[in-house]
């Protein structure tokens, strides 16, 4: 736990920087001049940190980089990463959508889920994405009675259930054997749904995808991934292997995360030693390490109740709605004041948000400065990924904004959400 020190630098988006006067600014905007112009809360992004980090990921092996777009997904990040090159994972029709509507090319689309509708796997088809992720037996047999309708083929990955137990929270491990993603392998159904997709006339059977989870730390994970995997790469000679995403991220000071560099190593060091022909095109499907420290949060502090012998609370204007992740996982934050960057943050206070819940606490050991006071600005770092997407309307507070900043200034990404937004539905 952080005491009483200022925030760590590398917490922060790398076009952020502290004035001399203390003041938090990105790219030369104070961070409370955006707080001014575009309300709290806000998500602030550095277009160039996402850019920056696409890069590293890109260039840290010969493999494809599809971005997993449920960590953060919006229009003009689509925009972003097609001129850029990268390919992108969606999980539903609503993420199909909205990668569609940003004009990335159909074929460097890759659609997961493990229960995509009739409709899903139509609408994948009709647009031509690059690969479907097909993840049950009902599935294979339905998209293939869809391309059979149509008269094409589809090109597709088998998931496969690897039995790694990766060591992150239980609500994010996904390659363990009780899970409801992909065919087992232990059981030999996932050579069954290979075996039957290779006979299809509607099915391009290209590869296999195995994601084993999300915040790892222990790469060793990885090695033991592409081991699992190693038996079936070797019956079958797959044009492409998805080793998917799930590399983890600092959200503390303390915190030390692998780098891209890093897991490219293990992931090329377990494919070589297991001899798989180097000419197999390796995707992985990054969406928290590559979004998450890009971007943090703006709150404005309501009020500020001390109880005496127990504990002080430090409400802000969001909570559980914007950031769900303390509630879910249990996981931590720092905060610290845009307009004291350099502040020792001497005092303890625990931040929650506006909703009816007791549970709704964003960092239950927040340190901040002790003059922190009602009205002013705090901001939270490292809230890239899983925050926006996972945001909702509880108590009907509207979604935040979504602001980018780069040296051209910042502007509106995704505009807030207003009591209008809120009533477009009802009847
Ligand atoms: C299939 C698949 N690929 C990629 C990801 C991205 O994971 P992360 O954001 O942890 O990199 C996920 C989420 O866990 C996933 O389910
Ligand atoms: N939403 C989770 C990660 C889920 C990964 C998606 N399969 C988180 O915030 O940590």
């Amino acid at each position: 736990m952080t005491n009483s020190t200022a925030i760590s630098p590398h917490l922060l988006p790398s076009g952020c920087s502290i004035r001399e006067d203390g003041r938090v600014e990105m790219h030369g905007v104070a961070l409370l001049d955006i707080a001014k112009e575009f309300g709290t809360p806000c998500f602030v992004y550095d277009l160039d940190h996402i850019k920056a980090r696409a890069n590293e990921a890109r260039g840290a092996a010969p493999w494809t980089v599809a971005y997993a777009s449920k960590a953060f997904l919006c229009r003009e990040l689509v925009r972003v990463l097609d001129r850029m090159g990268l390919s992108m994972d969606v999980a539903s029709g609503g993420e199909l959508a909205v990668v569609i509507s940003g004009g990335l090319d159909p074929g460097r689309i890759i659609f997961h889920g493990n229960n995509k509708s009739q409709l899903e796997l139509s609408e994948a088809i009709d647009y031509g994405v690059g690969l479907v992720v097909v993840d049950s037996m009902t599935e294979l047999e339905r998209l293939e009675s869809i391309c059979r309708s149509r008269g094409v083929v589809a090109r597709i990955l088998i998931r496969i259930t690897p039995g790694v137990e990766a060591h992150t929270h239980e609500f994010v491990m996904t390659g363990q054997e009780d899970t409801k993603f992909g065919f087992s392998l232990k059981s030999g159904e996932a050579e069954q749904a290979i075996e039957r997709s290779i006979r299809s006339d509607f099915l391009d059977f290209v590869g296999i995808h195995a994601h084993i989870g999300s915040q790892i730390f222990l790469l060793d994970s990885y090695y033991k991934e592409v081991e699992a995997l190693s038996g079936i790469i070797e019956r079958y000679q797959p044009a492409t292997v998805n080793l998917g995403g799930g590399l983890g991220v600092a959200y503390l000071g303390d915190e030390l995360t692998p780098t891209f560099d890093e897991w490219a190593r293990v992931l090329y060091g377990a494919l070589s030693d297991l001899r798989v022909d180097s000419k197999t095109q390796i995707i992985v499907e990054p969406g928290r390490s590559l979004i998450a420290s890009s971007a943090l949060t703006l709150y404005r502090v309501g009020t500020i109740k001390v109880l005496p012998g127990l504990r002080t609370y430090v409400s802000v204007d969001g909570g559980m709605s914007d950031n769900p992740r303390p509630v879910l996982y249990d996981s931590g934050y720092e905060a610290f004041m845009p307009g004291y960057g350099s502040a020792i943050r001497d005092s303890c206070v625990t931040i929650v948000g506006k909703h009816c819940e007791s549970g709704d606490v964003l960092i239950r050991n927040a340190w901040l400065p002790r003059t922190l006071a009602e009205g002013d600005i705090i901001a939270t770092p490292v809230t890239g990924a899983y925050g926006y997407s996972m945001a909702s309307n509880y108590n009907r507070v509207p979604r935040p904004p979504v602001v980018f900043v780069d040296s051209d200034g910042p502007r509106l990404a995704i505009r807030g959400e207003t009591y209008e937004d809120l009533l477009r539905l009802e009847i």
